[in-house]
């Protein structure tokens, strides 16, 4: 594999204040690739420095071999960006934007009609080209972002909370164009979300917190290390059930009305659950979530409000 972004020893502060410490990580080509953190852990300014917006402190930051701070025109014309906070024209027509767009990036004359076609089609909004921005959907517009994001051919394209404040409907299609651009063309998608059920999807996912990588692996080995699946069981007798548990040594919590119980060991569950299956009235067994990875690898919840 070949990594796209390649981040060492990265640190960013602001006067004495450590913003970023030290983090390496890298992100291999074609793949979607997750940066998760509490408010304030420093997605931004990671972001902000990949994107040559920022400048480091110290590391290094290369993009498809390039550093994003001695090249940076280089780097720019090897990413698209789409941020939270709409830079589109709103008087403008989606057509006029991206027109605009493409005399920024020196997109030649003669492949502007083409690439347009290619990145209006790609998010579905071909028929709509002469609609005025902003006359459109809060969904619509984050579409026509994305195919801002892309109309001089990025090999990365960043998305800073692609989905958030769109509906589950519309959330699920701008998912639909982020699959098709990893899977059709190849592009490294480097995102961040609060949506732990989308970081999920991602190929890899970054956890940083207080500026450094706390965790960075793919979301099965990260479920794996840091989720338990549970049993909830509900019976007629608990204290027998109690002294079953304790017997073979499996974990489990007194809730109200029912057992919260560590599944890991099947085996052992299994056998619990056959001698007490006269009185056990309900059992429902629960993976653990992507929330539960994020809770135990920060011991906070991805927003303070979710
Ligand atoms: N210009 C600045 N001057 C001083 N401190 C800053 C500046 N920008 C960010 N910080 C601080 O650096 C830390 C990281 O901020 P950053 O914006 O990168 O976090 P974040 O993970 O993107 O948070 P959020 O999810 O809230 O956007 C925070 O403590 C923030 O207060």
């Amino acid at each position: 594999m070949n990594p796209i972004i390649e981040v060492k020893n990265f640190t960013k502060k602001y006067g004495d204040f450590i913003a970023v410490n030290d983090i390496s990580f890298d992100v291999e080509e074609g793949t979607i690739f997750a940066f998760l953190g509490p408010n304030g852990a420093g997605k931004s300014t990671t972001i902000n420095t990949l994107c040559t917006i920022f400048e480091k402190t110290s590391g290094s930051l290369v993009i498809d071999g390039k550093d994003v701070t001695t090249q940076k025109s280089e780097v720019r014309s090897t990413i698209g960006v789409v941020f939270q906070d709409s830079t589109l024209d709103s008087k403008m027509t989606i057509d006029e934007n991206l027109k605009m767009h493409c005399v920024f990036y020196n997109v030649p004359k003669k492949e502007v009609e083409e690439r347009i076609q290619f990145v209006l089609n790609l998010v579905d909004l071909l028929g709509e080209r002469n609609k005025l921005v902003g006359a459109l959907s809060g969904g619509m517009k984050r579409r026509v972002e994305i195919a801002r994001g892309l109309i001089h051919f990025p090999k990365v394209l960043f998305l800073d909370e692609p989905t958030t404040g769109l509906d589950p409907q519309t959330r699920s299609h701008i998912w639909e164009y982020i699959m098709k651009l990893q899977k059709e063309r190849n592009i490294t998608i480097f995102l961040t979300t609060h949506y732990m059920e989308e970081a999920e999807i991602c190929n890899k996912i970054a956890i940083i917190d207080g500026g450094i990588i706390v965790a960075h692996d793919t979301p099965y080995a990260l479920k794996k290390e840091f989720t338990k699946d549970k049993a909830y069981i509900t019976t007629e007798k608990g204290p027998e059930l109690e002294q079953l548990l304790a017997q073979y040594e499996l974990q489990y919590v007194k809730k109200e009305g029912y057992y919260k119980v560590d599944a890991e060991k099947t085996d052992l569950l299994l056998q619990v659950l056959s001698l007490q299956k006269e009185d056990i009235t309900d059992i429902e067994i629960k993976k653990g979530t992507f929330n539960d990875v994020f809770l135990e690898i920060t011991g906070k919840k991805i927003r303070e409000d979710a």
